[in-house]
């Protein structure tokens, strides 16, 4: 079974501060062990929650850090709703190119009208990094992840068939029930491969969700598909989303 971390704080602000400090001490391990650090961003409210305190951290060398999505709109760029503008927006342009551009991978802006072509360049992009293996899974260091009020997480959705992927590390979707429908994500097994999954859920509007998936202790990712973790999975919430948690309870915060 894979370690499992829950935390809980009394405001959306703190969980910002934890996550400073554990994207630090994350940075650093994975820096000491490769000479890199890899992570992938969600969109939603994950950004802005992940950078406040992040955009301004002297301890961390963003020189190392490569910086993926773990789903990504099929937008432009520039477009509203493009998780890559959120992340530069919030992130990337506050650090002022301290991380290379060359170690930004964002959905190539030429495919976006087609989110099978550009989850299969996504993973090219993926094999630049970790390797084109293709009968094992990129390692992410990290993961950020957030949850939706259907229990979804990047662009894998409840009942829907990227769910079930088992081979491929990155996959398009069409009819995605949050809007806008086409994205690309990435799977199940990519998940779970990585050495810390960190979902950060806020907000009283999770509250049961977060009780349905953390009470139920095996985090309810689909073991019967692909295999459990292989990391940590940490989950930082305010005390609006874990208000009904009682079998797991969050404990103190440290690493
Ligand atoms: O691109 C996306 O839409 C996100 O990756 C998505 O999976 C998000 O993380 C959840 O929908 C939670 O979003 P909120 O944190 O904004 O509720």
């Amino acid at each position: 079974m894979p370690s499992t971390k829950v935390f809980s704080f009394p405001t959306t602000d703190a969980v910002s501060h934890a996550l400073d400090k554990f994207l630090t001490q994350a940075s650093a391990d994975a820096i000491a062990r490769t000479g890199k650090f890899t992570v992938a961003f969600s969109g939603g409210s994950l950004p802005a929650t992940a950078s406040k305190y992040l955009a301004e951290n002297t301890q961390i060398d963003f020189s190392r850090w490569y910086v993926f999505f773990a789903d990504e709109r099929c937008v432009p760029h520039d477009h509203a709703d493009s998780n890559y503008k959120l992340v530069k927006d919030h992130l990337l342009g506050p650090l002022a190119n301290k991380i290379p551009e060359d170690q930004v991978i964002p959905i190539n802006p030429r495919l976006v009208d087609d989110s099978t072509a550009a989850a299969v360049d996504y993973e090219a992009q993926l094999g630049s990094v970790f390797g084109p293996e293709k009968d094992r899974f990129p390692r992410f260091d990290c993961i950020l992840l957030g949850i939706g009020p259907d229990g979804h997480t990047c662009s894998l959705f409840p009942g829907f068939a990227q769910l079930e992927e088992k081979t491929r590390w990155c996959v398009g979707i069409d009819n995605s029930p949050k809007p806008p429908p086409s994205r690309i994500t990435l799977t199940m097994p990519v998940l779970n491969a990585a050495h810390n999954v960190a979902f950060v859920v806020t907000g009283a509007g999770k509250r049961q969700t977060i009780k349905e998936i953390i009470d139920q202790s095996d985090v309810r990712l689909p073991a019967s598909h692909v295999a459990l973790p292989k990391g940590t999975v940490y989950w930082f919430l305010d005390d609006a989303a874990s208000q009904d948690l009682t079998l797991n309870k969050p404990s103190e915060f440290k690493l």
